[in-house]
């Protein structure tokens, strides 16, 4: 096979049921409950403007060539309803590997649900109001090349976190996590039980009654020094 130039057509799939129900949970929640591990890094920032705050899809990955969007280009050829396009580009960040024109194709023809570049993008003037999700590290005018190589459908790295074909995707404006396909339904059942604690705390927190006692406690253990004086050289 041609390492490097290898363009699977196929992927395994989540269970969709349980997909669609990480929706309910911010991204935050479902990375807590992974042991704060599986969400990207914050140099990739939401770029456009959804009407819906929360999504989730099964990822397409894409590996780019740095700064180069052939396979892109076959990605978006390939992209079904609902999927999230997530693409690894080497750590480049001086060419824009789409704009307008690409994401309007992606959003408009083949309705994805979303796109992570770990790069930068360009044309924000018009992406900045698209209602599908784009993520970027940032933009530039400096355009892309289109010659490969690049692969699709294979595990990458897109923001520190290890991405396989058909992984489930969740994006919300605080970024994007990425929920291995098959641990969905072990991470959805502790991501719930941690969104409802999550709420508990955030009404007692509202209305003055949230216990603080763990704090000190957490310290004396960790063996920390309370010195009732003020800092001297
Ligand atoms: O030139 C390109 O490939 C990307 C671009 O600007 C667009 O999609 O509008
Ligand atoms: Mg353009």
């Amino acid at each position: 096979m041609a390492v490097g130039k290898r363009i699977f057509l196929k992927r395994e799939m989540p269970d969709l049921e349980i997909m669609n129900q990480f929706k309910e949970i911010p991204a935050s929640n479902t990375a807590d409950v992974m042991n704060r591990v599986g969400a990207m890094h914050p140099r990739i920032n939401l770029m456009s403007s959804p009407d819906e705050p929360i999504i989730v899809g099964p990822a397409l990955t894409v590996k780019a060539r740095a700064g180069d969007n052939l396979v892109i280009h076959k990605a978006l050829n390939m992209a079904q309803e609902g999927d999230i396009i997530v693409v690894s580009n080497e750590g480049d960040m001086t060419r824009a590997l789409v704009g307008e024109v690409m994401m309007a194709y992606a959003q408009y023809t083949k309705k994805v649900a979303g796109i992570i570049f770990d790069g930068p993008i360009r044309d924000i003037d018009a992406i900045q109001h698209m209602k599908m999700h784009v993520y970027a590290t940032g933009t530039t005018p400096g355009g892309p090349y289109k010659e490969g190589p690049g692969e699709i459908n294979v595990p990458i790295a897109c923001g520190e976190v290890t991405v396989e074909p058909g992984d489930i995707v969740l994006c919300d404006p605080d970024g994007v996590t990425i929920i291995p396909k098959g641990e969905a339904a072990v991470v959805l059942e502790a991501a719930k039980k941690f969104k409802a604690e999550d709420e508990k705390k955030l009404a007692a927190a509202k209305n003055e009654t949230a216990n603080r006692d763990w704090v000190d406690k957490s310290l004396a253990e960790k063996e920390f020094e309370i010195i009732d004086d003020v800092y001297r050289r």
